[in-house]
């Protein structure tokens, strides 16, 4: 894998999540921020909207920021004056290939489908602008009837083809088959856009790389249409570390970008949450933390400074010797075996009581005739 180009979708299809609304200075913020870590291309949002959010869009397009700018829009030409108005240089042109999407939007007409993309690309064309060409639900589509409309987006003059797992019914296995299949048959980019239903958007996004595509769509956290699309954190993560892949972007920087999303999302992360969440490089069990305390890499793939992340050894219920005892003595308490047990005794109680791991104060309150001896009250 080389040469991979990542084009985040936080402000399009994240922001399509259900019960989500970015005003247009969080949009900007999120740009921004975004820009600065080096992530080439921005999916910006929907100027056939109007109204605040071709006002956002057109403020980002006016921000002069490094990366490339692209706005969605359908096979509708009033979309991409939209698109224009307000600024965009790079328009990307959906059309649904699947019978069930024909079917409901285009009466299961397909000459219209055809009709209806060529109009709009041609136009988009003769106003300058960069166009991609966007086939939703790729994954449910008749094979050979998505590869013409992707050669006929390419001899049309598109400069880039997305293929749309659109409701994530995807495995690795069968999307290289079909990849494999556009890459061998075009020779402009093809971009990956994969959707979590089944929680598998990064491994066929992956897969799809590995079989060809060069480029891929993420959106920050995973925020997106029902189970979320590809997490940007992921991937990226993935492509630097199980694959060697440089992408220059500034990974140290992904956690205060996930924060800056939970932020203007209002929706928290799980603590498990890949890469980024809480618990990413957390330790609360006793053989866990007793490995991580001789060499952090016995449990963490990477360090977490690298994605921006703390490491946090935290006692509670599944915790062991070496672990208290370690941090009892950062706090001046030394403790025999005997005493290390009837504390982790102790631990495991209070911990089941009050269901979470105990905060360093609680454990030192359970330090029999320790607290004063030690001058700590
Ligand atoms: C898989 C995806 O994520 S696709 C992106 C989905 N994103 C969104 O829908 C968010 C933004 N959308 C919107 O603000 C609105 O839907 C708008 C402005 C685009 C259109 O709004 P409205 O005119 O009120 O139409 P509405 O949303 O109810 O219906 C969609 C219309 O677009 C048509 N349409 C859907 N996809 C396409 C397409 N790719 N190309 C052309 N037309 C399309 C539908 O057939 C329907 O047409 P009709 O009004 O002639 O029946
Ligand atoms: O860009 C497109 O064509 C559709 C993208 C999309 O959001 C999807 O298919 O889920």
């Amino acid at each position: 894998m080389h040469n991979i180009h990542i084009n985040d979708t936080t402000l399009r299809d994240g922001e399509q999540a259900a019960g989500i609304a970015f005003s247009p200075a969080e949009k900007i913020a999120l740009a921004q921020l975004m820009d600065v870590i080096g992530i080439p291309e921005l999916e910006v949002g929907i100027p056939a909207m109007g109204g605040t959010e071709a006002d956002a869009i057109t403020a980002i397009a006016n921000k002069g920021l490094k990366a490339a700018l692209l706005g969605w829009n359908r096979a509708v030409r009033s979309d991409i004056e939209a698109s224009i108005a307000c600024g965009l240089k790079r328009v990307h042109i959906s059309i649904p290939v699947s019978s069930i999407q024909i079917n409901a939007k285009f009466q299961g007409n397909c000459t219209l489908v055809f009709n209806r993309l060529r109009d709009t690309v041609n136009f988009a064309l003769d106003q300058g602008l960069f166009v991609s060409v966007g086939a939703e639900d790729s994954s449910r589509a008749d094979e050979s009837f998505l590869l013409d409309v992707a050669l006929s987006s390419q001899d049309w003059g598109a400069s880039r083809f997305r293929f749309c797992d659109t409701v994530g019914i995807l495995d690795p296995a069968t999307t290289t088959h079909k990849v494999s299949l556009l890459v061998a048959a075009l020779s402009i980019p093809v971009e990956m856009h994969t959707h979590n239903d089944f929680g598998l958007a990064t491994a066929n996004a992956l897969a799809g790389l590995q079989a060809g595509a060069t480029s891929v769509n993420t959106t920050v956290n995973g925020l997106g249409e029902r189970a979320g699309n590809a997490p940007l954190e992921e991937v990226i993560m993935a492509l630097k570390r199980l694959y060697s892949v440089d992408l220059t972007i500034n990974t140290r920087r992904l956690r205060e970008l996930s924060q800056l999303v939970n932020q203007a999302s209002g929706v928290t992360l799980p603590p498990w949450k890949a890469i980024v969440g809480d618990n990413a490089f957390a330790h609360e069990s006793g053989i866990h933390a007793h490995g991580v305390l001789q060499n952090p890499a016995t449990y963490e793939p990477f360090a977490p400074e690298e994605v921006g992340c703390e490491r946090r050894l935290l006692v509670g219920k599944h915790s062991g010797r070496h672990l208290l005892t370690n941090v009892l003595k950062q706090k001046g308490i030394t403790l025999n075996s005997e005493e290390a047990q009837t504390v982790l005794d102790a631990v495991r109680n209070l911990s089941v009581q009050m269901k979470r791991s105990l905060t360093v104060d609680e454990l030192i309150d359970l330090v029999p005739n320790r607290r004063m001896s030690h001058g700590i009250i």
